[in-house]
């Protein structure tokens, strides 16, 4: 085996997040290393496929304030690298105009002044066609919100960082971490050592971490990426302008439901569960639960009555949830030198560039942009999961 070079910091895994960590620390002129255990682009863990929603309608002041400058990032990267990453559509919410989360996110947008337009039931299939306002259900549109291009930005963010001077090393997983004022990190390849470590393995964190002694409250489930073909095609196309959407609860669930415009298949419009079944990473394919695919099926013939209620394309991905859906973003409890950032929990996408700012900040032992005590390890500390 080889020894193969120190780094100052050496990111664990390519997703999205450690990719924008990785791109941040070099453009401070820090020698670093992304390391990447399968061949880069990859659909295994839950960074790729070709779209996510970005939005600033969040039930918590302190996602929507990050997102203000997180945008700006966005931009930033567009302009640097010359390419498109984000589409602006709009983000309709719809759910009980009486319940918490719907009146949640609506006090979010209006005390961060986020321009917002509410749809009464009078005008809202003026505004909308084709989808079904249920009796009760207030609406609101986010229109800062829209669609980023998700597989095309970890190609322009790894090309950034490369160009930069950073390495990445694809295909090459890591076996084993040995703390210390030096890490040493062991891959099926060889052995690196760096004076910062970042772990962004997403679904695989807590695998890594167990060589650190730690174990968060982690729960890794398989999404069904369901698509389903439009009667007429277009009729909710991006091109049509039609907005992205989230159901925040309705008569199938109490789950939100969350879609698209069709755009990357023709004539297919996104729609899918935010939840799904408790799987291994290694073992993805054999978890076959599809009773998520039913709830939608019932809530898209009620609710969107253009689309043909039987799923055309069905994809998968990973969430890795934290039991209150909020990120890991903070140093290991044990090595000040070793940042964790985890249990996205199916919405960190659009975070992405602002993780990426903030996971390096910790690496560099700078005081955190933000208050990230929302994020920190020790909340979980009375969870029975949880081996701190
Ligand atoms: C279906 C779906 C829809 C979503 N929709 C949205 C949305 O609309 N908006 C939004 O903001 N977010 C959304 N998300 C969430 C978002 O995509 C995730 O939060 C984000 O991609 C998590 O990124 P990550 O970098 O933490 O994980 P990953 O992308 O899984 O990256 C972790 C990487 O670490 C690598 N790795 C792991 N172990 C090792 C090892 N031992 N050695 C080397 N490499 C290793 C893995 O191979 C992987 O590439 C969605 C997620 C899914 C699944
Ligand atoms: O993060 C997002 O915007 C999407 C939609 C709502 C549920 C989770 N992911």
């Amino acid at each position: 085996m080889s020894t193969s070079g120190d780094f100052d910091c050496i990111v664990i895994g390519a997703g999205v997040q450690g990719s924008f960590t990785a791109y941040q620390l070099a453009k401070k002129n820090k020698k670093t290393l992304l390391l990447e255990q399968f061949v880069l682009p990859h659909s295994r863990g839950s960074s790729h496929g070709q779209t996510r929603i970005i939005r600033k309608a969040y039930e918590q002041n302190f996602y929507t304030h990050m997102m203000e400058e997180c945008y700006e990032l966005w931009a930033q990267l567009e302009s640097e690298a010359g390419v498109k990453l984000y589409r602006q559509t709009g983000l309709l919410v719809m759910g009980p105009e009486k319940s918490e989360n719907y009146q949640n996110i609506k006090d979010t947008l209006q005390t961060n002044k986020v321009p917002m337009v509410v749809l009464t039931h009078d005008i809202f299939s003026q505004h909308i066609p084709n989808v079904n306002l249920a009796k009760g259900d207030g609406a609101l549109v986010d229109t800062t919100a829209g669609v980023l291009f998700a597989d095309r930005t970890l190609k322009t963010v790894q090309g950034q960082f490369q160009k930069l001077g950073g390495v990445i090393r694809d295909n090459e997983k890591v076996t084993d971490i040995k703390p210390g004022p030096v890490v040493r990190v062991s891959t099926s390849v060889g052995v690196y050592h760096a004076k910062s470590l970042v772990i962004t393995a997403g679904p695989w964190a807590n695998k890594l971490l167990a060589n650190t002694g730690l174990q968060l409250p982690l729960e890794v489930v398989k999404i069904n990426v369901c698509y389903w073909k439009e009667k007429v095609p277009g009729s909710y196309s991006m091109k049509q302008r039609f907005p992205c959407f989230v159901q925040t609860e309705c008569l199938e669930s109490k789950v939100h439901i969350y879609g698209l415009p069709s755009n990357e298949y023709p004539g297919l419009m996104k729609v899918c569960y935010h939840m799904g079944s408790k799987t291994d990473p290694d073992q993805r394919d054999l978890q076959k639960d599809r009773s998520d695919i039913e709830i939608l099926q019932h809530y898209i013939a009620r609710c969107f009555p253009g689309l043909i209620p039987e799923p055309a394309i069905v994809e998968s991905c990973l969430y890795t949830l934290t039991p209150d859906h909020h990120f890991v973003l903070d140093y290991h409890p044990a090595y000040s030198n070793i940042v964790i950032g985890a249990g996205f929990s199916g919405h960190g996408f659009k975070f992405g560039p602002i993780i990426g700012k903030l996971l390096c900040e910790l690496s560099l032992g700078e005081v955190p942009s933000y208050d990230l005590s929302p994020f920190h390890i020790r909340r979980f500390q009375s969870k029975r999961n949880s081996a701190l």
